[in-house]
């Protein structure tokens, strides 16, 4: 199984570190416009081969499509991170066109790949990959909800004093500092509600945490985040790969799920060999239901900003 990444900085190469490391694919393209960078990635990865014990190849190239041919997902991270204080929103006026372009120059050499997109404002680029390629529906996945839950666990594992993969919950709605909505009701210690262990106010500052998380390491990195990005793709991308048909909050085209239309917004979804296999309609109580509509709300509203590109 081949994979592509476009975009060989700190999410990309990442990316890639996590994809060879657990031998999710056989072989790993980074692409990168910066010259050498990518093939600079690529070797300094392969160079962990023989002392980590994995046998993917890993290639770089400096924007040659061809190389990327046949791959079976595309994920793009290619664009601006953003800078202590701003909002990922900010990032749209460079990333659209970086997105646009490169979604259409992945799929003149893959034309049946499925494309995952991380590249900020994510929901909206999501979006866009989907209108400029025209390409079905299951086949354009937006990455930030995996990132978000497992933000959300390690907090609710914080809070609680309990280990990590002991918890489940997950985050829906847009990947943004005030557009992100935890799960707190449905998240549980080993099926036990978290609300058994933890005070209203407790699980408050969890959501509030969460909801902050990329920014609160933005302030302490300089820059955005990339271990936990990078392995969140890996493991979307693992269970596409590998059909593992993982329910995953993702960001994908709704056409009337949640009582919405014509959006990309974090839903639960199960992905496997074909992309966004189902949407869960889980039910939400009447709180959830009014975020997750303010939510579409605020990406609807910068979805408009790609008229200019569109
Ligand atoms: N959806 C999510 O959960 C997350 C999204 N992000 C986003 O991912 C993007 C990448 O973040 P980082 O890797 O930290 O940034 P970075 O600056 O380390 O890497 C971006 C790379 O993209 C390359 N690039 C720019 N234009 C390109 C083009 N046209 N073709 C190929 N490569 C190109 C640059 O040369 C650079 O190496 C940002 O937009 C960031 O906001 C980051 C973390 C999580
Ligand atoms: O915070 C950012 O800008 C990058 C990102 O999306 C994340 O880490 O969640």
């Amino acid at each position: 199984m081949k994979v592509t990444i476009v975009g060989a900085g700190n999410v990309g190469a990442t990316c890639a570190d996590v994809i060879a490391y657990r031998g999710i694919a056989s072989e790993v393209v980074l692409l990168d416009i910066k010259e050498g960078f990518a093939e600079g990635k690529a070797l300094d990865i392969m160079q962990c081969a023989s002392n980590t014990g994995f046998n993917t190849r890993v290639v770089g190239v400096t924007n040659d499509y061809s190389k990327t041919a046949g791959s079976d997902v595309v994920v793009i991270t290619s664009g601006i991170p953003r800078k202590p204080g701003m909002t990922r929103e900010e990032l749209i006026g460079i990333n659209a066109g970086i997105v646009k372009s490169v979604s259409e120059s992945v799929l003149q050499y893959s034309p049946n790949t499925i494309i995952v997109v991380v590249s900020n404002p994510m929901d909206t680029m999501t979006y866009l990959a989907l209108k400029a390629t025209g390409l079905p529906k299951n086949r354009i996945i937006g990455m930030g909800g995996a990132l978000d839950s497992a933000r959300f666990k390690t907090y609710l594992s914080l809070a609680l004093d309990k280990p990590v993969n002991d918890i489940k919950g997950m985050v829906i709605g847009g990947h943004g500092d005030t557009t992100m909505i935890p799960l707190t009701r449905l998240a549980s210690y080993n099926g036990v509600p978290v609300s058994q262990f933890l005070t209203d106010e407790a699980l408050g500052q969890v959501a509030a945490d969460t909801m902050v998380g990329g920014a609160t390491l933005t302030k302490l990195l300089g820059t955005s985040a990339w271990y936990a990005p990078g392995a969140s793709v890996a493991y979307l991308v693992d269970s596409i790969l590998n059909d593992q048909k993982k329910m995953i909050p993702c960001s994908v085209f709704l056409e009337g799920e949640y009582g919405q239309d014509d959006i990309c917004i974090g839903v639960p979804c199960i992905i496997g060999k074909n992309g966004v296999e189902q949407i869960v309609d889980v039910e939400l109580n009447d709180g959830e239901k009014e975020l997750f509509a303010k939510s579409a709300a605020a990406v609807r509203t910068m979805n408009e900003a790609l008229s200019n590109v569109l």
